[in-house]
């Protein structure tokens, strides 16, 4: 395993860690598989399937060959991600208008998100190299997720996190792990320049996407969705987009289990932005080179407010790679598309929404044929945004009198039996 910078191509070793290059560009990892054996893998990584509380029951660590090999044991701080749900429900299948849809709950991870795939691996490799103290800036999940892996592996966290325009639910589960939480003013953005400055001056390891290990961990989301499905995957993988590294490690996952041999054919990927927050999309839209950054990126879906994602470029590869395709969906679609996952019992926050709102207007579009089949990454527990369930389920803002419910005018036998 080795890093490999993704603009001049210079390399260096994964312990002498560095994100960015001298010359700018992102690292990436690059790992060679030659000596595996696509049987011997499937059969290692079903056999694993039961392990119980040991690294190897984690839904990352069970494909450690595949992500990390030369991490010794005993510097995995784990709380047994991933192993989460992968769905297909016809209330989705009818709203979106295709015969096979399936929904994979990254939502249903330890901290409520799919950052816990990348955070694990993020945070391990900090803890080999010697790192006590940890940050990272964050519309909110990124920072729960480090927190609570931060404070299992008895380190410190250090968050940067902007002071309007996020979930609140999340700045404060990111405070309850314990983490050093700094409300600034600006965006995401704001912040990760403020990390590229001066993270490597504050002797901070940096955990967001921009870290090649994190993307690392990050592929197992494809990994896991492969092996559920048998090694078939669908002809779609639908992710939102927002900093991109969904779209980036499922793209660099795809391309592993393809040059392996685990899969024989690789899946679509489409991503899917929020109108206000869709710098990428509008690059790809307009056949331009460059992205354009958005300097006042804001929807509804707050974990989507980025308006200058770091790991464009490895996207864009991505995209390139699986002859991929993008969409922008609006703050209203993406609510009335999350009522229906919601209603389905599945549940998601805002952001993940996106996906299935996406889908949905590429069906209409006839971008996707209603014949193919898809899966829609949901990113984030229903409950990581409890604002937007009240905003969308309430009369009036008062507890009790959501639209939808029945009011019972007395609690008889008789009043509650003629409701049901
Ligand atoms: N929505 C994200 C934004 C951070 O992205 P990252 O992938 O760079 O950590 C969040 O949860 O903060």
């Amino acid at each position: 395993m080795k890093l490999v910078c993704i603009e001049c191509g210079k390399s260096i070793s994964y312990d002498n860690f560095s994100y960015y290059c001298e010359c700018g560009g992102l690292f990436d990892i690059v790992q060679d598989f030659h000596n595996h054996d696509a049987e011997r893998l499937k059969r290692l990584f079903n056999e694993r399937l039961s392990e119980r509380m040991t690294p190897y029951a984690s839904g990352v660590w069970r494909y450690k060959e595949l992500i990390f090999p030369e991490l010794p044991e005993e510097f995995i701080v784990t709380k047994y991600e991933g192993n989460t749900g992968l769905y297909t429900h016809q209330l989705i299948q009818d709203y979106i208008g295709m015969r096979k849809i399936y929904l994979k709950a990254q939502s249903e991870n330890p901290s409520g998100s799919f950052k816990d795939n990348g955070m694990t691996v993020a945070v391990s490799h900090g803890k080999s190299l010697g790192y006590k103290k940890f940050t990272c800036t964050s519309t909110g999940n990124t920072s729960s997720s480090l927190a609570m892996y931060a404070s299992i592996g008895n380190s410190d966290s250090y968050i940067f996190v902007p002071n309007k325009d996020i979930s609140m639910n999340k700045v404060l589960q990111t405070i309850a792990y314990g983490a050093h939480v700094f409300s600034i003013p600006g965006t995401y953005d704001d912040g990760i320049e403020f990390l590229e400055k001066y993270s490597e001056d504050l002797g901070l390891y940096v955990c967001n996407s921009i870290n090649p290990f994190r993307i690392g961990g990050q592929k197992s989301i494809i990994y896991e969705i492969a092996q559920y499905l048998n090694w078939n995957l669908p002809d779609w993988i639908v992710v939102p987009g927002g900093a991109l590294s969904n779209a980036t490690a499922l793209g660099k996952g795809l391309h592993d289990l393809f040059t392996l041999g685990l899969i024989d054919k690789l899946p679509r990927i489409a991503i899917i932005q929020a109108e206000g927050a869709s710098p990428f999309h509008q690059m790809i839209d307009q056949k331009m080179k460059e992205l354009i950054p958005d300097g006042s990126p804001y929807t509804r879906a707050s974990a989507l407010n980025i308006g200058n994602p770091p790991s464009w470029k490895k996207a864009k590869h991505a995209l390139k790679e699986t002859n991929g395709i993008t969409a922008s969906v609006s703050d209203t679609e993406i609510l009335n598309a999350k009522a229906i996952i919601d209603r389905s019992g599945i549940g998601c926050e805002p952001a993940s929404a996106a996906t299935v709102a996406g889908l949905r207007k590429l069906v209409d579009q006839q971008k996707i044929d209603k014949d193919e089949t898809a899966l829609c990454i949901l990113t984030g527990n229903i409950l990581k945004d409890t604002d937007a369930l009240k905003e969308y389920h309430s009369e009036d803002n008062m507890v009790a009198t959501f639209k939808n419910t029945l009011q019972a005018t007395s609690l008889d036998y008789k009043t509650i039996q003629n409701y049901i």
